[in-house]
């Protein structure tokens, strides 16, 4: 809400030396909310319906980086529209049951001008540490191009908005320098135009390794996935409705270990025995294992008929690479022209939050691995909130937004009136 009118008296902003060696710092009014993702979109639309100012300190240049620059041509949501909104505003009622990510990303563009969200942008948060002499959080934020011109902000109250997938995973195999093809991980990839004819090694079998080797396919190359672990995949539709639609009705009537039961049943009857074609499936059932490890079960768009017909051909997990090639944990040798790692991605927050309450080592919620995701919110009272870290997608990001939200505006309020001082007019 960058420019729009103060909420009520503050505390005039006061520029000081930084602890942290920033050039200087400003108190902001109301919130610092950390990424303009969906999550922090949600929470900023939600504290201006509130009348709260924020400030929204994004790394890159626009909103929602992920669905911007690092996600495939073809993405879809594969969660049907209903169930991938964020807080107050729907679809447009021309999209489809599943929007793509043009249309979802022209409904945040939407979103962000109606609630008046106005990021900082190319600002990377580097460090936040609350200052508990001073009651606020210190936060830096570093911005290249300004030169690597770092100034603090400062805030009672600070929301982690930066994202489950906010950095790459990448393996490390070895030989993986020796390999003289391109080797690229899946946020990179678009499309599969350019390696038509190629033969390509796709390291993973989440939801990213199953649809670019689908696209692969649609475009003449010859992809093979690599399978480590195994993973449930289930039709992305049951009956003619969604499989999550489904699955969110009957959770409100039976335990979960019951719908996993009838899911992986529907599953076995509609795609038959995934084993028999190289995806073992965990132990756990697909709703219980995405509650406890956020692993997600794979909506199959159309890649499972293309590896029961051999167009997509599964193949170990790798054990070394070669120049020309791949070797696998079964000691089979292959050549490949290139490998895309869709090895999934991970949290920045512990490179830069100094906090040990609210997220673990790994940059997850706490409550979410403890599985209370109702929990997960905000930490204990020292004004700090993490938005989008339940393990639930855009349906759990929206909800821990009103929440963390509602929790700042009622501070905000006691905050305003206590303060003394003259009013000011904008936040930064
Ligand atoms: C390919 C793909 C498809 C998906 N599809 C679905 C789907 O269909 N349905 C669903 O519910 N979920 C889906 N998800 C899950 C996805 O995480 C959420 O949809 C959503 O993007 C989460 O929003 P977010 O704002 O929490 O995180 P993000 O979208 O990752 O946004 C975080 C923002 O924070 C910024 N940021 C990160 N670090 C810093 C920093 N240090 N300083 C400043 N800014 C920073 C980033 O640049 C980014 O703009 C998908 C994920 C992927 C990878
Ligand atoms: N259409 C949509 O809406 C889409 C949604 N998504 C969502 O985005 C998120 C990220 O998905 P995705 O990018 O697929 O990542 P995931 O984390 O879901 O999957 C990563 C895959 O890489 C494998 N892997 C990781 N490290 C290694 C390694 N060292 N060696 C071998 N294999 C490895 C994992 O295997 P293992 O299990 O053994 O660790 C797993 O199969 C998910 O929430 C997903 O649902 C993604 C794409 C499309
Ligand atoms: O795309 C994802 O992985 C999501 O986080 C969406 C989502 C939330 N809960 C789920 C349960 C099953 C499949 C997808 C999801």
């Amino acid at each position: 809400m960058q420019g729009q009118e103060a909420a009520g008296a503050t505390p005039t902003p006061r520029p000081e030396k930084s602890s942290a060696g920033a050039e200087c710092c400003q108190l902001v009014q109301g919130p610092i909310i950390v990424g303009a993702g969906p999550s922090g979109l949600a929470v900023a639309a939600t504290l201006s319906r509130h009348a709260v100012p924020f400030t929204v300190l994004e790394r890159s240049d626009g909103i929602a980086d992920l669905w911007t620059n690092r996600t495939y041509d073809r993405l879809r949501l594969h969660l049907p529209k209903v169930f991938c909104e964020l807080p107050h505003a729907r679809f447009p009622a021309d999209f489809p049951t599943y929007p793509s990510k043009h249309d979802f990303l022209r409904y945040l563009r939407s979103y962000a001008a109606r609630f008046g969200v106005s990021p900082l942008f190319g600002r990377t948060v580097t460090r936040a540490r609350f200052d508990a002499a001073a009651a606020l959080w210190r936060v830096t934020a570093v911005s290249a191009a300004d030169g690597g011109r770092a100034t603090e902000y400062a805030s009672p109250w600070l929301v982690v908005a930066t994202g489950e997938n906010a950095e790459v995973v990448v393996p490390r195999v070895k030989g993986m320098e020796r390999f003289d093809g391109e080797v690229l991980h899946s946020s990179a990839y678009r499309s599969g135009e350019r390696f038509k004819g190629r033969r390509v090694l796709v390291v993973g079998c989440g939801n990213s390794g199953m649809e670019m080797c689908l696209d692969l396919c649609e475009h003449g190359a010859k992809p093979f996935m690599s399978v480590r672990s195994g993973v449930h995949v289930l039709p992305r539709e049951m009956f003619g409705s969604s499989t999550f639609g489904i699955a969110m009705s009957l959770l409100k009537w039976l335990p979960i270990k019951v719908v996993d039961w009838l899911l992986l049943l529907v599953a076995r009857l509609v795609l038959g025995d995934t084993e028999k074609h190289g995806l073992r499936r965990p132990k756990l059932g697909p709703l219980e294992i995405k509650n406890i490890t956020g692993k997600s079960p794979v909506l199959d768009v159309g890649a499972w008929s293309l590896i029961k017909s051999g167009n997509i051909k599964i193949v170990p997990e790798v054990e070394s690479f070669s120049g020309n090639g791949a070797r696998f944990v079964d000691g089979n040798e292959m050549a490949f022209d290139a490998v895309i790692c869709a090895t999934g991605y991970r949290s920045n927050v512990p490179s830069w939050l100094k906090d040990g309450e609210l997220f673990t080592e790994d940059g997850k919620a706490k409550a979410q691995q403890q599985q209370q995701p109702s929990n997960q919110w905000r930490g204990p009272n020292n004004g700090l909130y993490c938005v989008g870290f339940s393990g639930r997608g855009l349906l759990g990001a929206g909800a821990d937004a009103l929440r963390a939200a509602a929790d700042i505006a009622g501070r905000w309020q006691e905050w305003v009136a206590a303060a003394p001082g003259p009013k000011i007019s904008s936040s930064v």
